[in-house]
């Protein structure tokens, strides 16, 4: 039987004479930064309050062995780095704050030393942390409103808390030398069709206003703002909608983050990446799957996924897309849920890789539609496997479905004890 090795110096070959440089194309693989998000690993439950989840998202299934505290969370993330290839960073939401023993600090008081344990882990392991506020599960959400509300009281609250995070996402910044990516998303909307739409969409821009009208440094901070076209019990209207969130980013200039499960069913976030690019210097997504809703499914190497990696690197914006994944599944093992998308999303990335995308724009340019359809569709059945293989074997990580071994392993020995 040939090595993984020798597999893909066939490969290499094959692909050569496509045009696409194999040794080239994984040297860039490994480095373009995929932010894992935290929330996969305790069903987004975090560590500040003991609620249920709210905010219009919701996370399904029992499977047992989610992480209940601080450490059983990193143990889980780094069961998962030792099987996924190539540069992470690690994404945080607010909620996952770490007390002392016997200490509290609300939301909207919150500070850097709540997280610095989390910044002797993404030190220790040499990663970025990439940072959001949490504006939901908490009981200042008042009527699925935060920042829209018309309560002062309760945009105040929420007001102080984006600005606390501001200045924990430039702690991160600057303990880790990179910079931090801080989302904004807010569930605020109405269950049914509302009698002003306005009004609520003028507070959040005048709470946005307030929250990044602090000083922040903007080369390590990078802001974006994240849309949604409705959330369960916010069907008929969200206040954060893709026109807002849009002209917002680009008339204060921040980053717009687009959630490939944040817009109607048709629609596909692969289509909007170029259009966003001739207009933002930097934009950001996050990387789901939906199913039939703003599901959250784990991420696959399926053809959207494909299609959204495509545009990013033929578009050569590895550098101006901030890549991040949001998706949270209960109904099966975490750690392997996990370790799909995150694998599943650099697939993705190499399977772009090695596109001959100079050519087929060159031939689309040319009006030679017909070999852009046929050349795309052979490219389907190209030795992708033996390359990837090569990648995860080279990066240290196990090849193909063996890493579910050390997944079960960890299973028996640590998941199963948790409950
Ligand atoms: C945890 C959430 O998924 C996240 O904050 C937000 O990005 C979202 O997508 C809400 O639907
Ligand atoms: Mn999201």
């Amino acid at each position: 039987m040939m090595t993984t090795k020798e597999r893909y110096e066939s490969a290499r070959e094959i692909y050569r004479q496509a045009g696409v440089d194999t040794d080239e194309a994984l040297k860039i693989l490994k480095d373009i930064p995929v932010s894992m998000h935290c929330w996969q690993g305790d069903d987004v439950i975090g560590f500040d309050q003991r609620g249920a989840l709210s905010g219009g998202i919701q996370t399904t299934g029992n499977y047992p062995g989610k992480a209940r505290t601080p450490q059983e969370l990193m143990d889980d993330i780094d069961k998962v780095l030792s099987l996924v290839p190539g540069r992470t960073k690690l994404n945080l939401h607010a909620s996952y704050a770490i007390f002392e023993e016997g200490e509290f600090a609300d939301r909207d008081a919150i500070e850097p030393k709540h997280f610095a344990k989390w910044v002797e882990f993404a030190r220790e392991r040499h990663m970025g942390i990439d940072f959001n506020p949490t504006f939901f599960s908490h009981p200042m959400v008042k009527d699925n409103l935060t920042l829209s509300s018309p309560d002062p009281e309760v945009r105040k609250f929420w007001i102080r808390h984006g600005q606390a995070c501001l200045k924990i996402a430039q702690y991160f910044a600057e303990e880790l030398g990179q910079p931090c990516v801080m989302n904004i998303w807010i569930p605020d909307g109405y269950k049914d069709i509302p009698a002003d739409r306005l009004t609520p969409r003028k507070r959040f821009k005048e709470s946005l206003d307030e929250i990044l009208g602090i000083p922040y440094d903007k080369e390590k901070v990078l802001v974006c703002l994240e849309s949604k076209v409705f959330g369960i019990g916010m069907e008929s209207y969200t206040v954060g909608s893709s026109e807002f969130t849009v002209n917002y980013a680009a008339s204060r200039g921040i980053l717009p983050l687009m959630d490939n499960g944040h817009y109607h069913p048709t629609e596909v976030v692969s289509d909007k990446i170029s259009s966003m690019l001739l207009f933002f210097d930097k934009i950001a997504l996050h990387v789901t799957r939906p199913v039939r809703w703003d599901s959250d499914h784990v991420v696959l190497f399926d053809d959207e996924t494909k299609e959204i990696a495509k545009e990013i690197v033929r578009n050569d914006a590895l550098e101006r897309v901030m890549i991040g994944l949001d998706f949270f599944d209960a109904s099966i093992n975490r750690i392997a849920a996990w370790t799909v998308g995150m694998r599943s999303f650099r697939k993705a990335l190499l399977y772009a890789l090695l596109t001959p995308n100079k050519k087929l724009a060159d031939f689309q340019e040319e009006g030679r539609l017909t070999e852009v359809l046929l050349i795309q569709e052979e490219m389907k059945t190209y030795p992708f496997g033996d390359v990837w293989d090569y990648f995860c074997e080279s990066c240290g990580v196990p090849v193909r479905e063996t890493w579910y071994d050390d997944v079960k392993a960890y299973e028996e020995q640590v998941l199963s004890k948790r409950d």
